[in-house]
């Protein structure tokens, strides 16, 4: 698991290295220009003509104490600084002192020429305090424009570290070298999409201000370690009854594949709630599933009850639909059961027609809505929410005392107690009908063998991209549907004991 740190819990965290624990800020900027420096032979990237950017600030400063790197092996350096040098921050100001030394041209003019073969971006890192205006703006376009690979030092220039939005415009990296730890917001939407890969180099800075404090945090392979082990002395009841409200006449192949990916995420038994139309087929398609179907014409909520009462978890939602008795029955499971719900899909669209719902449980409540969904729930446009997902989901979690999962290429998971994780597992083959139905399958079964339903939603969310990348390995991102996830979801837990 990695710490994903905001502003303020990194600045402190660089404070309390440099004023409690004593190291010179010169000697942390040397080991970050360092480990820049360090991946880029690592990477045997071409630094052979290198223009390196830098602002006024310490990130500049990283990127002066680089250029003196990059120069003493020979390579040819251009610097160019943009704003005033004689306002500099302290470290920057030594650091234009030193840099005038070496061999290394400073730039008045910003040049025209497109024959670098590595553009370093210096010029913002977690400093940047409101949008990027004026010559800067242009600037920046202008160095995306060019050939060259091109590099961030910490967070590309434009991308706010805290939440992933983009002040104005930003520098489009491809790689990242980020310092000390993690930074929030290059893993999170827009702003994701500009960082390229992202590589973190320690460099000494203690997290000691953060460790009793709440910080977010992504998952690793490592991880997979934290879901609980299997017992050998065991019978299905030890893995849970999961029982998936999903399904409606047109659309039960959801059902199918809720109750597919919760077997194969290690759940005991899987019993179907559905439209009494959609009996044969899933029995065809998923014979290990035990179903209770309904007629929705004449929905008696005493089955239901019954239904209730033997589940260790709930998935409601997948391809439910809007009818009468969807509505009634998403009322009821959410007002009377106890045990953890996953809703998704209609489950969500229901709710956001009657929005005190969600307010109304008693239990674990873990929502999965994809960008529509939570438009409906928040009652505003979609572009708000994919534009500020990190702020939506916390909002909603908080303001509904829920766990939301907000669903995009790297998910956001908010809990009501101020738990957070960026999912960054999958790739864009799972944007495929019916991906969010494996993910709701396989939290049923996570819920109900986590008691931290946080990391239990970041747990499946983390397994589903997961089967996402193994499958994609074997059969490309085009091709991939939804049944083949739930396969891959099996060869992701093999090893898992
Ligand atoms: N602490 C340490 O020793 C270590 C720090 N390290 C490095 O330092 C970086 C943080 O440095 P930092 O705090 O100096 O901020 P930085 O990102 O350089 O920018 C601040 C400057 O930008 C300006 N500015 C902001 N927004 C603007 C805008 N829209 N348009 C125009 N100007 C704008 C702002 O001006 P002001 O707001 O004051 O007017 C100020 O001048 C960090 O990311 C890492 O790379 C590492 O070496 C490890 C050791
Ligand atoms: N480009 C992508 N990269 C990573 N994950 C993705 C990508 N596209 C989709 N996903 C994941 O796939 C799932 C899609 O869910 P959803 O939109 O609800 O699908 P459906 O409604 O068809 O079941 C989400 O978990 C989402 O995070
Ligand atoms: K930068």
């Amino acid at each position: 698991m990695n710490n994903i740190l905001d502003r303020q819990q990194m600045h402190e965290c660089d404070m309390y290295t440099i004023n409690d624990i004593g190291i010179p800020s010169m000697v942390l900027m040397e080991r970050a220009a360092l480990g820049v420096f360090d991946e880029i032979r690592a990477r045997k990237i071409d630094s052979s003509n290198t223009l390196i950017v830098c602002g006024s600030g310490n990130n500049g400063g990283d990127g002066l104490a680089l250029a003196r790197m990059l120069a003493d092996e020979g390579d040819k350096v251009n610097v160019y600084i943009t704003g005033n040098t004689s306002l500099a921050s302290g470290e920057m100001g030594k650091q234009y002192e030193i840099i005038r030394n070496y061999n290394v041209k400073i730039l008045d003019t910003f040049p025209e020429s497109d024959n670098y073969t590595l553009i370093v971006d210096a010029i913002f890192g977690i400093g940047l305090s409101r949008n990027i205006e004026g010559e800067i703006f242009n600037l920046i376009r202008k160095l995306n424009d060019k050939r060259g690979f091109k590099l961030s030092i910490d967070v590309p220039s434009g991308v706010n570290s805290d939440n992933g939005k983009i002040m104005g415009t930003t520098f489009k990296a491809e790689l990242t070298v980020t310092i000390g730890d993690y930074k929030r917001g290059c893993f999170i939407y827009p702003g994701a999409e500009f960082c390229g890969e992202i590589v973190c180099k320690k460099i000494g800075i203690s997290n000691k201000p953060i460790e009793k404090s709440k910080t977010g945090h992504i998952l690793t392979i490592d991880d997979l370690n934290k879901i609980p082990k299997r017992k050998v002395r065991s019978n299905k009841g030890t893995y849970g009854n999961v029982l998936i409200i999903a399904g409606s006449l047109n659309m039960c192949g959801a059902a199918i594949l809720a109750g597919a990916a919760a077997y194969a995420s290690g759940c005991g038994l899987v019993r179907i709630f559905t439209p009494k139309d959609n009996r044969i087929i899933i029995q065809n398609k998923l014979p290990e599933a035990v179903l209770t179907t309904y007629d929705p014409q004449y929905f008696d909520d005493r089955v239901l009850e019954k239904e209730i009462e033997r589940a260790d978890s709930i998935v409601i939602g997948p391809g439910l639909g809007m009818d009468v008795s969807a509505g009634k029955i998403t009322e009821y499971v959410l007002r009377y059961a106890t045990v953890p719900i996953i809703a998704d899909a209609d489950a969500l669209n229901i709710a956001a027609t009657n929005p005190s719902l969600l307010k109304k449980h008693n239990c674990p409540l873990i929502i999965t809505p994809h960008f529509a969904e939570m438009a409906r729930l928040c009652d505003t446009k979609i572009y708000n929410i994919s534009n500020d997902i990190l702020e939506t989901a916390i909002k909603f979690s908080k303001e509904n005392n829920l766990i939301c999962l907000l669903k995009d290429a790297n998910s956001v998971i908010a809990g009501s107690d101020g738990s957070l994780y960026v999912n960054t597992s999958g790739n864009n083959g799972l944007s495929t009908a019916g991906s969010g139905d494996v993910l709701a399958g396989i939290l049923g079964a996570l819920a109900v063998i986590f008691d931290d339903y946080s990391l239990c939603a970041a747990m499946g969310a983390f397994i589903h991209g997961l089967a996402g990348d193994y499958a994609v390995a074997e059969t490309g991102e085009r091709g991939l549907v939804s049944s083949d996830i739930v396969e891959y979801v099996k060869k992701v837990l093999k090893d898992v004991k």
